[in-house]
């Protein structure tokens, strides 16, 4: 702590007092040597934990840091004097590196979207936790002082998140009101304003549902000096913030603790609809629309965690997105390709975002490999839970020029080889009594594509779909669901071939959408098909084509 630094937190407070009963032992006769030993080492206990917290948690950004050092040198009281602020602002307002840090982890960890701060000073809290959130992430920071907006503003313009924070300046009750008033909800709330008013903030924002059902709340300063506790405390603000504890403590609707990171920080979760349900008995329908399946929000339920996946022409375009998308949602991923190097580097990018996954070789027109590729997936992780046949090809030529070997080629990879991989993967699933199967079929079994040429692979696509209706119907009610996905024309580094560009002009005059597809516009559909949210879909064609076959 530095020389001019008010004692704040009950580590400061605790360090300040030993400081002063050491001092005091020191200029004493008689002191037993032994108290003096154990009041020195109590003190470099308390002084040395912020420190040492600050050395090990992750070092700030660039901009953080200006804005605490811009914080900490401002002249407040010059400022106050000036008239510029309503109130003298204190340095220590500040929520600095570590605590700054921990509500970034906090953003990250619940995946948060959208945070409201109630009480931003200078912005160091609210920049820390625009870091954490994703780039359509929001960041409302309610402040009273319109001079801070000011102070603020220029370092969040320097750093890439701020464009996240928007600041709304004013009483922080009113702009509660008018964001209920527009509907808005906030997946975490951190409030760090006036102190006498945080049971209001509290109340308000539980009642008015600013916080979403899975949402929390952090709350500052909730030890206070350690009033909260202390038999003695008279000020306003400990006394405030016990008996905000204390409600919390009682309030059925919540969850909490109180983490002792600096003056105090309360976490607090609203519990789960279950426990709102007993409070809220008539006024609601208590249902699994209401609490959702097996108690799972809709998107929990397209979680794939624990699921084995396989994603045949993994190696690029299409399958690759396939098997980041089947990887993200939390499936083991085998990376499967005719080339095994692309099949390797797919599979090390999945590594890289913490995804279990391997890479195999395969040619899907060979039995033989088909048979290898899902015996080596089942016996390194058990079994196979959602299968996604992608590998295909596709050649072009006027039908009356098709050759025999093109159709052979064709056909033997697109509906022969996607056949032998339902088949494989199908035999395990029945066994199992469960299997999510996803084949790629394309917009060409449904329209004639034009003007390419392009017999056998439409035809091919074609049988794909009835392929997956077959499969589809007779191993429903055995537990294995069969869909397809059919896309419309993808963008590939292929379509920007000195070539194919002239047909690019004249598919997008197709498409009403006015764009090909991108590989990431299929990514949603592999991940619900392959979930148990879909699991009432069997035998369907997904189409996604940006309208192109309506037209
Ligand atoms: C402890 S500081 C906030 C620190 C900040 N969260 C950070 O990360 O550095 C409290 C802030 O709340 C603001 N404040 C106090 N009363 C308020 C109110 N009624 N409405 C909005 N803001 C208020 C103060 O002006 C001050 O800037």
């Amino acid at each position: 702590m530095s020389a001019d630094k008010v004692p704040d937190t009950p580590v400061e407070i605790v360090s300040d007092l030993l400081t002063k009963a050491r001092n005091i032992a020191a200029t004493c006769e008689n002191v037993p040597e032994e108290l003096s030993s154990l009041l020195q080492k109590a003190l470099d206990m308390t002084r040395g934990l912020d420190d040492y917290l600050g050395k090990m948690s992750a070092r700030e950004s660039e901009p953080l840091a200006e804005l605490y050092r811009k914080t900490v040198t401002h002249d407040w009281d010059q400022v106050h004097k000036d008239g510029k602020t309503m109130f003298r602002l204190p340095k220590e307002c500040i929520t600095g590196h570590v605590e700054g840090q921990t509500l970034k982890m906090l953003v990250h960890l619940s995946r948060a979207k959208r945070v409201l701060e109630i009480g931003m000073f200078t912005g160091y809290g609210a920049l820390s936790m625009a870091e954490g959130l994703p780039e359509d992430g929001r960041l409302v920071a309610c402040e009273l002082e319109p001079y801070l907006k000011e102070f603020a503003q220029p370092v969040f313009d320097k750093s890439p998140h701020g464009k996240k924070i928007v600041v709304k300046t004013g009483s922080a009750m009113d702009t509660l009101k008018e964001l209920a008033a527009a509907g808005e909800q906030f997946d975490m709330v951190f409030i760090d304003a006036d102190k006498t008013n945080y049971i209001n903030y509290y109340n308000f924002i539980l009642d008015s549902n600013l916080l979403r059902l899975h949402g929390f709340l952090c709350v500052d300063n909730s030890l206070y000096k350690a009033k909260v506790y202390l038999k003695d405390t008279a000020d306003d603000n400990g006394l405030a913030l016990r008996e905000f504890n204390q409600v919390v403590a009682d309030d059925p609707r919540v969850e909490q603790v109180i983490v002792p990171l600096r003056d105090g920080l309360s976490l607090i979760r609203r519990a789960s609809p279950a426990s709102e349900c007993s409070r809220l008995k008539g006024k609601i329908t208590d249902d699994e629309v209401f609490r959702g399946v097996r108690g799972c929000s809709i998107l929990d339920r397209m979680r794939l965690d624990g699921k084995v996946a396989y994603v045949t022409g993994a190696g690029q375009g299409i399958g690759r997105a396939f098997a980041h998308a089947l990887g993200e949602a939390g499936a083991k991923v085998a990376v499967v390709d005719l080339d095994q190097e692309r099949a390797q580097q797919v599979a090390e990018e999945l590594r890289l975002k913490g995804i279990t996954s391997t890479a195999l070789k395969a040619d899907i027109s060979e039995p033989d490999d088909v048979q290898r590729m899902i015996d080596g997936i089942v016996s390194k992780w058990g079994g196979v839970h959602i299968a996604c046949n992608n590998a295909g090809v596709n050649m072009n030529s006027a039908s009356e020029d098709t050759s025999l070997e093109e159709w052979d080629r064709t056909f033997s990879v697109n509906l022969r080889g996607t056949f032998l991989c339902c088949q494989a993967a199908g035999r395990v699933m029945l066994k199992q009594g469960y299997g999510k199967i996803i084949n790629t079929a394309s917009m060409a079994s449904l329209i004639v594509p034009h003007p390419q040429k392009q017999l056998s692979y439409n035809t091919s696509k074609a049988g794909v779909v009835k392929l997956t209706q077959t499969l589809g119907t007779e191993w429903i009610d055995r537990g294995v669901r069969v869909n397809c996905i059919s896309p419309g024309i993808v963008d590939t580094p292929l379509i920007h071939s000195e070539s194919l560009r002239p047909l690019v002009q004249r598919w997008l005059s197709d498409i009403p959408a006015g764009r090909l597809a991108q590989v990431t516009d299929l990514q949603a559909a592999v991940v619900y098909l392959a979930s148990d949210a879909s699991d009432y879909m069997t035998g369907h064609n997904l189409v996604i084509e940006g309208g192109q076959s309506l037209w």
